[in-house]
């Protein structure tokens, strides 16, 4: 319970297969949390499935926008079940999962403005308020021809990443809206407005529809890093026979600033659950923004994020593109940029070679997976004769590297010479080390040239490591985390488990409402945050031995997938 009368602030993350909300107070310490959980709560209305739909002749993935609408009064109804002082709440930030685009309605937007209290959202707002009932999912991998057409207009994918900060991606915005405009011309027409998922769920909160923010709106493969503002050769080959003028209305304005308030929040939730009429709605940003926002991220401390994807984060303030990654502005700091990889097959993946061993007899599902990953040596070597066992767990078509569905298993010596594809199968018990190695070998490959000798005598890695999100939880997957990739101060989970986005989120409110002229987020920040209280340190980190055996297999993973590359069709 918050012991003063101060101002709270109230948090979002809008991800995958959750609302989550977390309600601070100005000394950043947590007073309330909430969720809702979208196939526990309402897979019997929506029919979703880990929180989606999939159409695979298409290679589509798309969630209900009504289902999250319904998902915001279920979880502020939640928050007020737990007498949550709304009156109190001064501010309101969040995040979305990257990517994925709602499509408004010119109605839409004159329902938000007066919306009723005795009514819910998705009573008012379902049937009208949106030209598309649906939002791309960032799983969705249905825009190869696309993704062609955007790297070849800019000259090459170099150029693209470089301009934008990614080359072209499936689940990028840009690319489901040019799709999204040949397969539904007559509803692309009747589209007012289209949002990302966090300026939809700020929209929700204002009334009005939001501005993109300055760092999400780098998902999206339009906008212009270099120069600051959407590339028009791009939106062109998005807006396709319609023009780019008509597109540039329906995107709206980009807003630069990430803190500050972009107006009060809507009556509607000052009638219905008591919000101050003063509470400001402060920027909402992309899910793997506001996970930096999470803790006063230093340059060269990364975070890993084990939700639905596993990403890679890292805050730094040098603009290096590169097609085999992400950069994205910095979601509130300008100069500072954010790094990031991102795969799809992270918890769900896991979860499969998982559900392969036997059932676990206590509560928690891991604890088998948990016995076998840690009771497993390094690469499966039992004997240092032993050859080293390499995997690629794909249930999903992949982002890096973008190949399709499959499972590959490779073994190598122990220097990583004499690679082949495995010919005898492997054990489910080989399978739970390797998935795990095989997803934080790639994080390591990928950000080796990020990283530099954090102290003397020391190799290139991070200094610190923080794990976030539902996997942070596990022992195991933290473990083999310092086993690969290091951390010489450690690897730490931040206590709020899987809840850091939304934290961040809330953290970005105080900073957006209580900053004073000219105040950086890292300083009000670095200034209110305990690191011992907020953080648990959960594995050592770098181990001379053990890293330096997965460094000299590195090439051998790179090998591996460059072969798989070679013997197939791109997605
Ligand atoms: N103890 C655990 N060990 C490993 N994975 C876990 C554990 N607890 C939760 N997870 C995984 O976390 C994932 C959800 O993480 P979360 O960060 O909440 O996801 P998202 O934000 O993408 O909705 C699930 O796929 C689940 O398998
Ligand atoms: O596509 C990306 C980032 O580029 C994903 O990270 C999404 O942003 C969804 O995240 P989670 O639901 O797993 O948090």
């Amino acid at each position: 319970m918050p012991s003063s009368n101060g101002p709270l602030y109230l948090g979002f993350d809008l991800s995958t297969q959750q609302l989550k909300a977390i309600v601070i107070s100005s000394d950043l310490r947590v007073h309330y949390e909430a969720k809702v959980d979208f196939d526990a709560d309402l897979s019997s209305k929506y029919g979703i499935k880990k929180g989606v739909h999939v159409n695979e002749a298409e290679r589509e993935v798309y969630a209900p926008v009504a289902m999250w609408l319904e998902a915001v009064d279920l979880v502020l109804q939640r928050l007020k079940e737990k007498n949550t002082p709304f009156d109190r709440v001064m501010g309101i930030s969040g995040a979305g999962q990257q990517h994925g685009s709602v499509y408004w309605t010119k109605q839409g937007e004159e329902l938000l403005g007066g919306l009723k209290t005795g009514e819910t959202l998705v009573q008012q707002l379902s049937e009208k308020a949106f030209a598309h009932p649906w939002s791309p999912n960032w799983q969705d991998a249905s825009t190869q021809k696309e993704c062609d057409s955007f790297d070849e207009e800019l000259g090459s994918e170099n150029a693209l990443a470089d301009a934008t900060g990614s080359k072209a991606h499936h689940r990028f915005t840009g690319p489901q809206i040019m799709r999204f405009h040949k397969k539904h011309p007559d509803v692309y027409r009747a589209t007012s407005r289209i949002t990302l998922v966090s300026s939809f769920l700020a929209s929700v909160f204002l009334g009005s529809i939001a501005p993109f923010d300055i760092s999400d709106v780098c998902g999206m493969n339009l906008w212009d890093i270099r120069a600051g503002k959407w590339s028009e050769p791009l939106l062109k080959i998005a807006a396709g026979e319609d023009g780019i003028e008509s597109l540039k209305e329906k995107l709206g304005e980009v807003r630069e600033d990430g803190g500050g308030s972009m107006g009060a929040i809507s009556e509607y939730f000052v009638g219905r659950y008591g919000f101050n009429a003063n509470c400001a709605i402060a920027p909402f940003t992309g899910d793997n923004p506001s996970t930096i926002l999470a803790l006063p991220l230093r340059p060269l401390d990364a975070i890993v994020s084990l939700g639905t994807s596993t990403t890679f984060l890292m805050s730094t303030p040098n603009y290096v593109p590169d097609p085999s990654y992400h950069f994205f502005n910095h979601p509130t700091t300008a100069g500072l940029y954010m790094f990031m990889l991102c795969y799809k097959n992270g918890g769900l993946a896991r979860e499969r070679i998982r559900d392969t061993l036997p059932k676990s007899t206590t509560a928690d599902p891991w604890a088998v997976f948990n016995r076998v990953a840690s009771g497993t040596p390094p690469l499966g070597q039992k004997t240092k004769s032993d050859r080293a066992k390499l995997g690629l767990y794909f249930p999903l078509p992949e982002i890096v590297p973008n190949v399709r569905a499959g499972t590959w298993r490779f073994t190598c010596k122990s220097d990583g010479t004499d690679l082949s594809e495995s010919e005898e199968s492997w054990s489910s018990e080989d399978d739970a080390r390797a998935i795990v190695e095989s997803q934080v070998l790639s994080l390591r490959l990928r950000s080796q040239k990020l990283v530099h000798s954090p102290e003397e005598g020391m190799p290139p890695q991070p200094r610190r490591i923080y794990v976030v999100g539902g996997g942070s939880l596990n022992p195991a997957i933290t473990r083999i985390i310092g086993d690969v990739l290091g951390g010489t101060e450690g690897v730490y989970r931040l206590d709020v488990g899987g809840n850091a986005c939304a934290l961040g989120g809330a953290y970005k409110a105080v900073w957006a409402v209580e900053r004073k002229e000219g105040e950086s987020f890292e300083q009000l920040i670095g200034q209110r945050w305990n690191e011992e209280e907020a953080t648990v340190k959960v594995d050592e980190g770098y181990r001379k031995d053990v890293w330096g055996a997965y460094g000299k297999v590195l090439g051998a993973f790179e090998e591996m997938e460059q072969q798989v590359l070679a013997g197939e069709e791109r997605n």
